[in-house]
């Protein structure tokens, strides 16, 4: 297989306190895994808060230096010291942030957005070439230039605004987008959309996404594969319906067990997940001396 991303024995510490408290936290440990170049995916990063998927996703983006391992992208270390080398890695690897509304200045109008993207990655100068662009990618997220020109983020729902910032993403063609817990901050009503739309850039543009959740509703819906972290390791990795129809790991099942008990809220059925909790430390506690070991099924899990 070519590797369009490969992600090799990565770890991330940051160093905590002052002199005396000193203290390492290790945000993720040892990760592994790689996309194909030529087999567009959804692949999918799940874990609770402080897992250590937003720090992975700003080493695969290049705006963190791993501690250790090696990240590379079409074989290419993806860390640039050099602007030119920066900006044209940055053309192939484009993220999608969590909060649109925070991503957009609520001064300035929104095509400007695309504009100076399309100018910045794509060197285009007239204005029917920029124009051409940024309809372009507005047509990929179901959108057109005709309407959104001129209007500001308020004027724009907070899923027209998620798929602005997809459009601006996808300006420079990127074979790779990092989208870090794209529909949080989206309306339930509208979260369907958003992530039909990924599966499309998938499906019709050969897109792959490193798609960053802690819901398992969405992420089984939408991903080929997923890993599943907990305090910076993997605990479980593999194709995303096998992991998630029959999670072996305990953490992975304390993860589908909490969707299941937040549907079952009031019935006094948490007792499951307490245990899955208690195996769950368990395994954590002694996950120095683990390993991932390999299923019939593809999936990895950590004993
Ligand atoms: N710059 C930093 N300095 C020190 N510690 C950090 C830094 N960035 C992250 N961490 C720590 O690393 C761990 C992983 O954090 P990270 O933000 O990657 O998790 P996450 O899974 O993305 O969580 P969330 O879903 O809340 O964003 C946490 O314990 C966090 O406190």
């Amino acid at each position: 297989m070519s590797a369009l991303l490969e992600v090799a024995d990565v770890g991330k510490r940051f160093q905590m306190g002052g002199i005396l408290g000193r203290q390492e936290v290790r945000a993720v440990d040892e990760v592994s895994f790689a996309i194909a170049a030529d087999k567009p995916e959804i692949f999918t990063i799940i874990g609770e808060s402080g897992s250590g998927k937003t720090t992975l996703a700003r080493m695969i983006l290049g705006l963190e230096r791993p501690s250790s391992g090696r990240i590379l992208f079409r074989g290419e270390p993806v860390h640039h010291e050099n602007k030119a080398d920066r900006l044209k890695f940055m053309a192939n690897v484009q993220p999608v942030f969590q909060n649109p509304f925070e991503a957009f200045n609520p001064l300035k109008r929104v095509d400007r957005y695309l504009q100076s993207t399309a100018r910045r990655y794509l060197g285009a100068r007239d204005k029917a070439a920029i124009e051409a662009a940024m309809d372009g990618a507005l047509q990929k997220v179901g959108l057109s230039l005709a309407e959104i020109a001129g209007r500001f983020p308020h004027e724009l729902s907070g899923g027209q605004l998620q798929r602005v910032a997809i459009a601006r993403a996808l300006i420079p063609n990127p074979p790779l987008l990092i989208a870090d817990e794209p529909v949080s901050m989206v309306d339930a009503s509208l979260r369907m959309a958003i992530v039909n739309l990924l599966k499309a850039l998938r499906d019709d543009f050969g897109v792959s996404v490193i798609y960053i959740t802690h819901d398992l509703a969405t992420a089984y819906y939408i991903s080929d594969r997923l890993i599943i972290m907990q305090k910076g390791r993997v605990v479980e990795m593999g194709p995303a319906r096998a992991v998630l129809d029959n999670p072996e790991h305990p953490y992975s099942q304390l993860l589908k067990a909490s969707v299941l008990s937040a549907d079952d809220a009031g019935a006094g059925n948490l007792k499951p997940a307490n245990e899955l909790l208690q195996f769950s430390n368990d395994r954590l506690s002694r996950a120095d001396a683990s390993r991932l070991e390999e299923r019939a099924d593809g999936r990895r899990v950590r004993v």
